[in-house]
């Protein structure tokens, strides 16, 4: 049997989309089809024309086309799905949930549709909430619809620990939990620097600031920004999460998956650390967490499970 290169698709060809289309083909992780609505020009068409261009300079082999129509995201392997409004200054994440809850159903039809064996990574905000709305739309088993939150913030607080610290970004593993929203748990229990639990070489003060800056990360970008949210980091960190599933790496990532038990909690998509392989999320790791740190996540799984009520009462 021939060897074929994957198909992905990314739709939603907007910042997010046409960087991780970008990115994506620079590492030869498959060709990738860019989906967007339907426009009286023809933008999506064009990014991708534009993109597919930088590759005889950068030397990779991987094709990237740009379409408004379903049928061409036909068996893809991956699908990310990273449609709809992002926020403003003075937003949170969940007061996208109304548009961004409509566009999710429908673009899920269109995945069941098309690529139904497809493993979907969602971003779309508010991202606990709209994978839900992928995973029970697509019908999809739970292991192939996974979202994209933990890895980005996990970057965002190795980022400034390698800047309080100046040491080198490599040797940071930070750890973070729970929903996509500023009250996420960062926890600096299982956080180590070349192996050093980072409460031995940063002072508490110092430690608890870096928490906080990664909990409002997002929204420090939106403010800096003025009309939009970041791009460039959660393109990387959806990525960084499909090359671990196509090359079926086994990697220890943090995924947003569908919990029946796990940590306590029964159908909810909640930030939690994943093995990452062929299979989508192959398993769920559970770790013992302190009386505190469960509580802090109990209150970010209670505001994750407000705005699923909301989705819920619009299906
Ligand atoms: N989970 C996370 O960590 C992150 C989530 N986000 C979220 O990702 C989403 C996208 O952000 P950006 O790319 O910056 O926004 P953007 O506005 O640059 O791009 C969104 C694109 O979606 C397209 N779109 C809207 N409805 C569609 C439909 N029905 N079918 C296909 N395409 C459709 C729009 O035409 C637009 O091109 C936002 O909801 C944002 O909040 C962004 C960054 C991080
Ligand atoms: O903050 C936003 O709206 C976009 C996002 O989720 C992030 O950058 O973490």
């Amino acid at each position: 049997m021939a060897f074929k290169r994957h198909k992905i698709a990314v739709i939603g060809a907007g910042h997010t989309g046409s960087t991780v289309a970008l990115m994506a083909a620079q590492k030869e992780l498959g060709d990738v089809v860019l989906v967007d609505i339907p426009d009286l020009s023809n933008p999506t068409k064009g990014k991708a024309l534009d993109l597919l261009q930088t590759s005889p300079v950068q030397q990779f082999n991987s094709r990237i086309t740009g379409t408004s129509n379903y049928e061409d995201i036909q068996d893809a392997a991956m699908v990310i799905i990273t449609a709809g409004v992002a926020r403003k200054p003075g937003m949170s994440r969940d007061d996208l949930v109304a548009t961004n809850a409509k566009i999710m159903r429908s673009v899920s039809e269109q995945v069941k549709r098309y690529a139904p064996e497809s493993t979907v990574l969602v971003l779309s905000n508010p991202v606990d909430a709209m994978t839900y709305v992928c995973y029970k739309t697509t019908g999809f088993p739970k292991n192939r619809v996974i979202g994209q939150s933990g890895v980005l913030d996990t970057a965002r607080f190795n980022a400034f620990v390698s800047e309080e610290l100046d040491i080198s970004v490599e040797d940071i593993s930070g750890f973070v939990l729970g929903g996509h929203g500023d009250d996420m748990v960062p926890l600096v229990r299982y956080s180590y620097a070349g192996g050093i639990p980072l409460d031995k070489i940063i002072p508490s003060d110092r430690l608890e600031a870096i928490v906080e800056r990664t909990r409002k990360g997002g929204g420090e970008i939106v403010g800096l920004l003025g009309n939009g949210s970041a791009y460039y980091a959660p393109a990387a960190a959806l990525v960084e999460m499909a090359e671990a599933i196509i090359k079926d790496k086994k990697r220890i990532l943090p995924s947003i998956a569908y919990l029946e038990g796990e940590y306590g909690y029964q159908n909810i998509y909640l930030g939690v650390p994943t093995v990452l392989g062929g299979n989508g999320i192959e398993s769920v790791i559970e770790l013992p967490l302190t009386v505190d740190e469960q509580k802090a996540l109990d209150h970010s799984a209670d505001s994750v499970k407000s705005v699923i009520e909301i989705c819920e009462r619009q299906m």
